[in-house]
């Protein structure tokens, strides 16, 4: 039986409140197909991965289907256990007494916290103190979410989405907001994840954040997919200027791109 497509979106209408921000929207990615989303301030990529992570339907329509891991109607507690999310929504609306471990062991509840109705095993807290330990974060165990870097969040972020150990993630600008330290070790890690075998979506507008091992790319813009190929093929001067609608210039330093303006 062929594998079925971790995203297959045909045709797909989307509103955001009144705004129709996808119009016959279609996009497919295999899994262990890592793809950059990229696009400027406003062309949709949240809103592509929030109709992958079901925080957003389609329109229903006989032509349109939006398809995750060949399903239509997915169990989300199911995807939950598949596919890892790391977003600034998320960042910012977890609660914030609960510790590192709390953060991590909450993606087995799938919560954005621990509360006390919550039964938390001893089994889930040795589960999550091995991802933290994994990630290097051990000591952030015990500290407050509230009391944490925006780079500590984000790797307990990170231990969060991996507790299940899911076959996928998903990372919205993973690295916005840290320092320039923060935002190596934590494409570090992401790197070591591309080569364990994750497929990993990212959506950004920050070029140098895309890792080296993801090799597709697909531009958006005002909700639609303007290009879509290769990594060498699309992140040049020409394309990414007219993406962005200015003069930009590409480098390219150790499979890492970075873009000036021209
Ligand atoms: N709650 C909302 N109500 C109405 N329009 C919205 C809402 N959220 C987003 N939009 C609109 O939908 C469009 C796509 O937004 P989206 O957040 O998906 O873009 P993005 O590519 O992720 O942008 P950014 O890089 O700024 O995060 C934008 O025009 C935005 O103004």
């Amino acid at each position: 039986m062929k594998t079925p497509r971790l995203l297959d979106i045909h045709n797909a209408t989307v509103y955001r409140d009144n705004k129709k921000v996808f119009d016959g929207f279609s996009l497919s990615v295999e899994q262990g197909q890592s793809t950059a989303i990229i696009g400027p301030n406003g062309a949709g990529k949240s809103t592509l991965l929030k109709l992958l992570t079901r925080e957003l339907y389609p329109v229903v329509n006989d032509e349109s289907h939006v398809r995750i891991l060949g399903q239509d109607r997915p169990i989300l507690w199911e995807l939950r256990e598949k596919i890892g999310l790391v977003s600034a929504d998320l960042q910012q609306g977890f609660v914030p007494d609960v510790s590192g471990l709390g953060v991590v062991v909450s993606g087995l509840h799938n919560s954005i916290g621990l509360f006390h109705y919550q039964d938390v095993t001893d089994e889930q807290l040795t589960r999550g103190r091995a991802v933290l330990e994994e990630l290097g974060i051990s000591d952030l165990a015990g500290r407050p979410y509230k009391q944490m870097s925006t780079g500590q969040q984000r790797r307990c972020l990170l231990g969060r989405a991996l507790i299940h150990n899911p076959d996928h993630l998903i990372l919205d600008e993973p690295t916005s907001g840290l320092d320039l330290n923060a935002t190596y070790h934590y494409l570090n890690g992401i790197r070591e994840l591309l080569q364990r075998g994750k497929t990993i979506l990212l959506a950004t507008h920050h070029i140098h954040e895309i890792p080296p091992e993801i090799e597709r790319v697909v531009f958006i813009a005002n909700g639609s997919v303007v290009a879509d190929g290769y990594k060498a093929d699309l992140l040049t001067d020409n394309h990414l200027s007219s993406l962005f609608d200015m003069p930009l210039t590409v480098s390219i330093s150790n499979g890492f791109y970075q873009v000036l303006p021209a």
